[in-house]
């Protein structure tokens, strides 16, 4: 309802003047304190000798404080909360007012929250009350009350635009607090301008359960395309920190499938008052841990392959990353890893002169039985300071065992001799060699240690791995009865080949990190208190694992949909299966989210219809949110130059209509860059998306559809719906289901020759413009 109709507009008008106000006067007052720290800092920068002066580091933290406190205020100067509740605690009279922002704002003079953090406890029923009777989980416990009133506000520069009341009496309980009301529709019917954005005003009550669930259990989330996945992992790890947020050793993690998704996302977290997660790709992450330039093929090379290769070869390709990201190739790694760990020590006694102090199998059973626990490079480093510790304490007993020797040579000496006198200088000569040897070996005894351990040769991570496929007995027993022996064969031959000529491809990724975990491990610091995985489909159970070695307690967001599973020779059919395969049985919480909150309805069905298309898949169709748009478009042109002149006619069009982010969608790569190439000229500020982008920058783009997967639209044109480029194939059903859900408002397809196969029969969900003026 807009602002001035409703009957409290005055005095919703006024409480926001006085936000404002108070707002101003705060940040006023910070920003004069934030200018004292500063000068207090130069002063004290003056006389400190170290970084790590205290009084430094205090007023470092005051200053931060402030100015993260000043960027707070700023931002919400404009726009200070999007909801009230009037909530009333069991058993007390009075009603409380809470107005809920993005930003908690807290008046430390009266000691009165301003505005409460959405992510605060007494949050959590804006979201989910949906009848009178609420409660929330505070940190004391369950508190229970009633909720009188829940408003939700658009504001706008400041200024009061619209308020809609969830619950118009009382008693009665309006259907829009279910939270599908008129505030959701008016947010989704926005234009977008490039880059994901927070939701938190209209966060609906299915996800904001996961956001808020415990983080103590791994989480996964099962999802249509648009149903919000992405964005409610962002939120939730916004809220998981803002509740975490006393422990300043934590670390946070996002990962992510490539930099382009990276860049797209960037704005959430910051926007959101989130700084300092690491946001990475599983390729990045594995890269730097294994620290060695390597290059990596680009996952496009090996889905055009796939997708246009020969069955018997495409098979062989597929199985070969299947083996590499499984968990019995992962057995493998690890049965290898026993087998270097007892060959790894140099078949030698560690001994000086002709005195063995410790022998081979002697240190040997020290080095399998100690520090099993560790990675086996730190064991080196232990074993060697364990013999040092062990030597050196052994001292009294090397001492005697050479006095022992010495006395056998004197006595000898004495038998020999005919008087003592002329023996006397030997043995004086012998007393000292054994003086000087005891000393001697007592000072070299750490070198001793040092050499023994250098003989060690250093496991390398990359020769390893080359050695798994180079010795391939233990592949073979694990892999030969479940795939054949001549196909295993074949595949272990084009991987040795591939790794020969220094060819690596995303699938040996978890293989590398995991065995570099193995050998290096990762020190604590380097872990994280909470992982969010996006597109977790397409990541294989070894990468899982290996992200579980980075993970403090198994804290873990995993979101994807199994429909958008396009690397599905590698990536994950089932959830329950992989879970429990991954986590050992460990529990779990799962969701499964199916409205699809980016797309209109008439796009949603056109999606559904295509999805059920796919065989074999168990496809979830997607239940649309109450927003209508225009049809879907098909259509059909002689050629490729009159698919590029109606494309621009569109395009032209959708701009006009103030579309701010506009996609051509092609399959792959090679069809992308053709038609930006014949786009170029006559499309005003048009980019190319391959996989080499890292910048999201909304305008019209040209864009592979593996690509444009996680990406949304305002408005999409699919090239080339034929049957040559999208068949019956699983892979290019999901293809062209991505491609179509990536739009927001507007969808429009084109093709010359014979229609899709998975196109045909949807002509209910599709308008045919050139079909309309033939039977006209
Ligand atoms: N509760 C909500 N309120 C407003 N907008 C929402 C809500 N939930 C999701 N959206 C919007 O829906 C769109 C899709 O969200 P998002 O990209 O997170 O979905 P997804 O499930 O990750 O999609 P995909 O699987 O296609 O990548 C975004 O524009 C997001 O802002």
């Amino acid at each position: 309802m807009q602002a001035e109709n409703h009957p409290d507009y005055i005095g919703e008008k006024e409480h926001l003047e006085e936000t404002i106000r108070w707002i101003e006067g705060e940040q006023k007052f910070l920003e004069g304190y934030e200018t004292i720290l500063k000068d207090r800092l130069r002063e004290i920068r003056k006389t400190v000798k170290t970084l790590t002066d205290e009084r430094l580091i205090a007023n470092q933290q005051l200053y931060q404080m402030a100015s993260r406190d000043i960027e707070h205020l700023k931002r919400s100067r404009n726009h200070p909360y999007f909801g009230r509740i009037d909530f009333q605690e069991a058993r007390r009279d009075d009603v409380e007012i809470i107005y809920i922002g993005k930003y908690g704002l807290h008046d430390r003079d009266r000691e009165i929250p301003v505005v409460v953090d959405w992510r605060a406890p007494i949050a959590d029923i804006y979201y989910s009350g949906h009848s009178r009777e609420v409660a929330y989980r505070a940190p004391s416990g369950e508190v229970k009350g009633q909720m009188h009133l829940k408003r939700r506000y658009e504001i706008e520069g400041g200024e009061l635009k619209e308020i809609y009341d969830d619950k118009t009496s009382e008693d009665k309980i309006e259907d829009s607090l279910k939270g599908k009301g008129d505030f959701l529709t008016e947010a989704l019917q926005k234009r977008t301008h490039g880059r994901l954005k927070e939701i938190v005003a209209t966060i609906q009550d299915q996800q904001n359960r996961i956001i808020r669930s415990n983080a103590i259990k791994p989480l996964v989330v099962q999802g249509v395309a648009g149903s919000g996945k992405t964005t409610i992992a962002l939120h939730r790890m916004a809220y998981l920190i803002y509740n975490n947020r006393r422990n300043t050793d934590a670390n946070y993690m996002v990962v992510a499938p490539n930099q382009l998704f990276l860049n797209y996302i960037s704005d959430i977290l910051p926007d959101l008052g989130v700084e300092n997660v690491c946001q990475t790709t599983f390729e990045d992450w594995a890269l730097q841990l294994i620290g060695k330039d390597i290059e990596i093929a680009k996952c496009a090379d090996k889905l055009n392959l796939l997708m246009n290769s020969e069955r018997e070869e495409a098979k062989i390709v597929s199985l070969a990353s299947k083996l590499k990201g499984s968990l019995l190739f992962k057995k493998v790694i690890d049965h290898r890893m026993r087998q270097l760990e007892k060959t790894l020590l140099p078949l030698e006694n560690l001994s000086v002169d002709d005195m063995v102090l410790l022998p081979y199998d002697k240190i040997q059973e020290i080095f399998l039985t100690s520090n099993v626990h560790l990675p086996l490079v730190p064991r080196i480093t232990k074993l060697n300071e364990y013999l040092k510790t062990r030597l050196k304490k052994e001292m009294k007993e090397i001492r005697e065992k050479i006095e022992e020797c010495y006395n056998i040579k004197i006595d000898r000496l004495k038998d020999q001799a005919k008087d003592t006198e002329t023996i006397r200088k030997d043995i004086i000569q012998l007393y000292d060699g054994r003086d000087e040897k005891i000393e001697r070996i007592k000072q070299i005894l750490p070198a001793l240690v040092d050499r023994y351990t250098e003989k060690i040769e250093k496991p390398d991570t990359i020769q390893f791995y080359y050695d798994l496929f180079r010795v391939q007995g233990e592949i073979e027993k694990a892999f030969a009865p479940k795939i054949g022996f001549d196909r295993l064969t074949q595949i272990c031959d084009d991987i040795r080949k591939q790794l020969s000529k220094e060819i690596f491809e995303n699938e040996d990724l978890g293989p590398l990190a995991y065995i570099h975990l193995k050998l290096f491990g990762l020190e604590d610091k380097n872990k994280y208190t909470h992982i969010v995985v996006d597109e977790a489909q397409d990541l294989d159970e070894l990468k899982m694992s290996v992200l579980r070695e980075l993970s403090i307690n198994d804290s873990f967001t995993f979101v994807g949909d199994l429909s958008q599973g396009i690397y599905s020779y590698r990536g994950i059919h089932n959830w329950t299966k992989t879970m429990e395969r991954v986590f050992q049985g460990r529990e779990y919480h799962y969701h499964f989210l199916t409205t699809s909150y980016r797309s209109t309805i008439e796009i949603v069905n056109l999606a559904n219809g295509v999805i059920q298309k796919c065989k074999g898949l168990d496809a979830i169709l997607a239940e649309p949110i109450f927003r209508h748009g225009e049809k879907p478009w098909l259509k059909k042109c002689e050629n490729h130059e009159e698919m590029l002149t109606q494309m621009v006619c569109r395009i032209r069009h959708l701009t006009k209509e103030a579309y701010g982010s506009i996609a051509v969608i092609c399959k792959d790569l090679d069809t992308t860059e053709k038609v930006y190439k014949d786009l170029k000229g006559r499309v005003e500020n048009i980019h190319l998306i391959t996989e080499q982008a890292t910048d999201f920058h909304g305008g019209v783009v040209v864009i592979p559809s593996y690509l444009s997967k996680g990406l949304e639209f305002d408005g999409v044109l699919v090239y080339g719906v034929d049957q040559g480029t999208y068949s019956m194939e699983e892979i290019d059903v999901k293809l062209l289901y991505i491609a179509i859900t990536r739009a927001l408002h507007r969808v429009s397809m084109y093709y010359q020759g014979d229609l899709s196969e998975v196109l045909k029969g949807l002509d209910d969900l599709y308008d045919e413009p050139n079909k309309r003026l033939k039977t006209k």
